[in-house]
């Protein structure tokens, strides 16, 4: 049977994406709010919609067909019916802090009154104390910021659709996201693929669900090859989460054999592996030059599943090596972000200049700031497509994290 997700490469020819184009959320906040909800400005919504509209044009315009994770997640909700409605609602207040008590019902009246579609964009957005005619006496709200303008919180990272899942084969993880200002995210995918009609009873495999203690993020979870899939040991993604989801990959017949673990350093700007290096062709990969050490040296592990049916970890420091004997290569091709220089790499990197999203081998879409790391790709012979980037990437995120990969033709 063809699977509505099936994804064996970074680098495949992309047929279907989800993505999610910027709504309120992404404006929703105050300046004081920005550190927590992991964003470093607040874009100017009118024009960040213009950029994200252009990057989905770019995308169908190379015949990738686009779906919205906003219209998918109120299709599902109502293809589930009442009941899926209701459980949606219950879980999502409660992981807003409202699983029971007055607020839990005056908020699901509220959003009930509302059409599904409205619903979903008003929980995204979030729900202003001001909205409500109703001032809340009891004593978990008197013990609250009495000023804090949120009953709940936007959720303005939601346009990364890369992080709360990621497609691996026929199926995906729907992840445990590591800071609270995330964790709501990947409830929209649940509901996705236990009931929207594309996803339902499709055969589709949860390798591994949300409802989970470790930490994962899709940023971190790179598909190298039909065998092989790389995970960065990250700010967002935890060592046992990387060897639980080898397990399962490898319990459940998942095709995959391989897991290289690659530890990056832990800060913000480096949140995920894709921050800093992507695959952009099956032997050239996108790479900033500061995770490397002396000598391009790298922490890596290689995973496999050992005869005694344990995991067997091999470790190694040079990326090159590890890569080429992962996926049989004779040489690759490592292109530095900003052309090696260390001043240009740090800028573009920031500004995701190593977060590349392939939609065909050798063909690449990137934000047009990074001039010069976009001229180095070209170097190389790659084909860039070039989007708009001065509102989308003050998010801290890039095309790759822009987009979630549903379908790839395989190599
Ligand atoms: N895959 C990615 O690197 N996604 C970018 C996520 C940016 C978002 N502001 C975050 O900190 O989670």
């Amino acid at each position: 049977m063809k699977t509505p997700i099936h994804v064996t490469s970074e680098i495949g020819k992309l047929d279907v994406v989800m993505l999610k184009r910027p709504g309120a959320e992404v404006e929703n906040f105050t300046p004081e709010m920005m550190p927590r909800l992991l964003f470093d400005d607040i874009p100017y919504l009118p024009v960040a919609q213009q950029e994200h509209d252009h990057f989905a044009s770019t995308l169908r315009d190379n015949d990738v067909e686009v779906l919205y994770l906003e219209q998918l997640a109120a299709e599902a909700l109502d293809a589930g019916g009442e009941a899926v409605k209701d459980a949606f609602l219950v879980q999502m207040l409660a992981e807003s802090g409202y699983a029971a008590g007055i607020l839990h019902h005056v908020l699901k009246d509220y959003l009930l009154s509302m059409t599904t579609q409205e619903m979903v964009i008003k929980i995204m957005a979030g729900v202003r104390k001001n909205e409500l005619d109703f001032v809340p006496l009891d004593l978990v709200s008197a013990a609250e910021e009495q000023d804090y303008p949120f009953f709940m919180d936007p959720m303005p990272n939601l346009y990364f659709t890369r992080d709360p899942a990621a497609s691996i084969g026929d199926g995906l993880s729907i992840n445990h996201m590591t800071f609270p200002a995330r964790q709501r995210e990947s409830l929209f995918m649940e509901t996705i693929i236990n009931h929207h009609p594309r996803f339902a009873d499709q055969g589709v495999n949860v390798w591994r669900d949300r409802n989970q203690t470790t930490r994962i993020e899709g940023g971190d979870e790179l598909v190298l090859s039909d065998t092989v899939i790389a995970i960065g040991v990250s700010e967002r993604t935890s060592a046992n989460a990387i060897e639980d989801i080898a397990r399962n990959l490898f319990a459940k017949d998942s095709g995959f054999e391989k897991v290289l673990a690659i530890r990056i350093p832990h800060n913000h700007a480096m949140m995920h592996l894709d921050t800093v290096f992507t695959m952009i062709n099956t032997d050239q990969f996108t790479v900033h030059p500061g995770i490397l050490g002396e000598g391009g040296q790298i922490d890596t592990w290689t995973i496999t599943l050992g005869n005694d049916g344990e995991l067997h970890l091999e470790h190694d420091r040079d990326l090159k090596r590890v890569l080429k004997q992962a996926l049989n290569l004779d040489d690759l091709d490592l292109i530095p972000t900003g052309g090696g220089d260390p001043l240009i790499a740090d800028r573009e990197q920031w500004n995701d200049g190593s977060n590349t999203l392939a939609i065909a081998p050798g063909v690449v879409v990137t934000y047009n700031r990074n001039y010069v790391s976009n001229q180095v790709l070209r170097e190389h012979g790659l084909k860039v497509l070039e989007v708009l980037s001065s509102e989308l990437s003050r998010g801290r995120g890039g095309p790759r994290c822009m987009s979630m990969p549903l379908v790839r033709e395989d190599l």
